[in-house]
């Protein structure tokens, strides 16, 4: 069906089921199809020349335009909270409100530092930003064929946007949910725009209002990517679904979190840097039975 499937970066607890889903895809056709992605770490790399790649957040953390004071405090919030984060051994309930309390003091130190709007471009140039490899290939697929690539992200929006318009993949057909910065008349931020968005809100919740999933109600076929337990709700909002086939990037602490992502995304790609199995489904499924 799929040779990228193959792979060794592939693990699948019921394949047969895969399989149906994949077929059901392939069958009901692209204008029932659309795309649900997480961004940081899904989209974006985990791991270049062999350190961690930048989240959206780190990109602006480590950037010249942060103090050294504001530089330490951001990285020690991180060397606290990104544990409690990935722990397989905390429920969902104890780490919401500390993702909370994360975002929310990073947010008050980034307002503290007067970053202007016109820094942000160059911010992402001199980054190391990377988004993975195939990803090309993926977006140009997705806007050929006019299937929605809706990215909901507990990121920094403004980032992203702006690391996706640089690999000039910003296509029509992407629409992006995430923590925006606002800024005043000076270009100087100010504050960020609620609802706040981390890793264990992304559903319904935060999208009340925008009439997004509304408006795409014959898209009731959905690919969700994300690399996080808290990715898995991404879709919830989307009105009668019919099939959904969960791929989950398995980035780190991969041995300890296996079974977890096994139990619940369908396809699990451990360690794997590329969309090359995303891909190869995509273009199964957009080949004409
Ligand atoms: N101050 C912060 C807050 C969060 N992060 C990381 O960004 C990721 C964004 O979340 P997604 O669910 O959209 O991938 C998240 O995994 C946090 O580890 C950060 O780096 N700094």
């Amino acid at each position: 069906q799929v040779p990228e499937l193959e792979k060794a970066t592939v693990r699948i607890q019921q394949p047969e089921r895969v399989r149906g889903i994949i077929q059901a895809l392939r069958e009901q056709g692209v204008a029932k199809l659309q795309v649900i992605s997480d961004f940081d770490m899904t989209l974006s790399r985990f791991g270049c020349n062999g350190r961690r790649c930048p989240t959206s957040h780190n990109i602006l953390d480590t950037s010249r335009v942060i103090s050294e004071d504001g530089k330490k405090k951001l990285k020690d919030l991180l060397h606290y909270y990104y544990p409690i984060e990935i722990d397989p051994n905390r429920t969902l309930e104890e780490k919401r409100p500390l993702m909370v309390e994360w975002w929310t003091k990073a947010h008050e130190l980034l307002v503290q530092q007067k970053i202007h709007k016109g820094d942000i471009a160059q911010i992402v140039r001199e980054s190391e930003a990377m988004l993975r490899d195939g990803f090309k290939e993926f977006f140009d697929q997705l806007h050929k064929n006019n299937i929605p690539l809706f990215i909901f992200s507990a990121g920094i929006g403004d980032i992203l946007e702006e690391i996706i318009r640089q690999a000039n993949v910003f296509y029509s057909n992407v629409n992006v949910v995430s923590n925006y910065m606002d800024f005043n008349d000076d270009g100087v931020l100010t504050h960020f725009r609620a609802p706040l968005i981390h890793t264990y809100n992304k559903n319904n919740t935060v999208l009340q209002g925008t009439g997004y999933f509304q408006q795409l109600s014959t898209r009731t076929n959905i690919i969700l990517l994300g690399d996080s337990m808290g990715d898995l709700t991404m879709a919830d909002g989307v009105p009668s679904v019919e099939n959904i086939l969960k791929i989950g990037f398995l980035n780190d602490k991969v041995e300890e979190r296996r079974g977890k992502y096994l139990d619940s995304y369908d396809i699990v790609l451990e360690s794997d840097e590329t969309l090359d199995v995303v891909n190869g489904i995509l273009q199964y499924i957009l080949t004409e039975t």
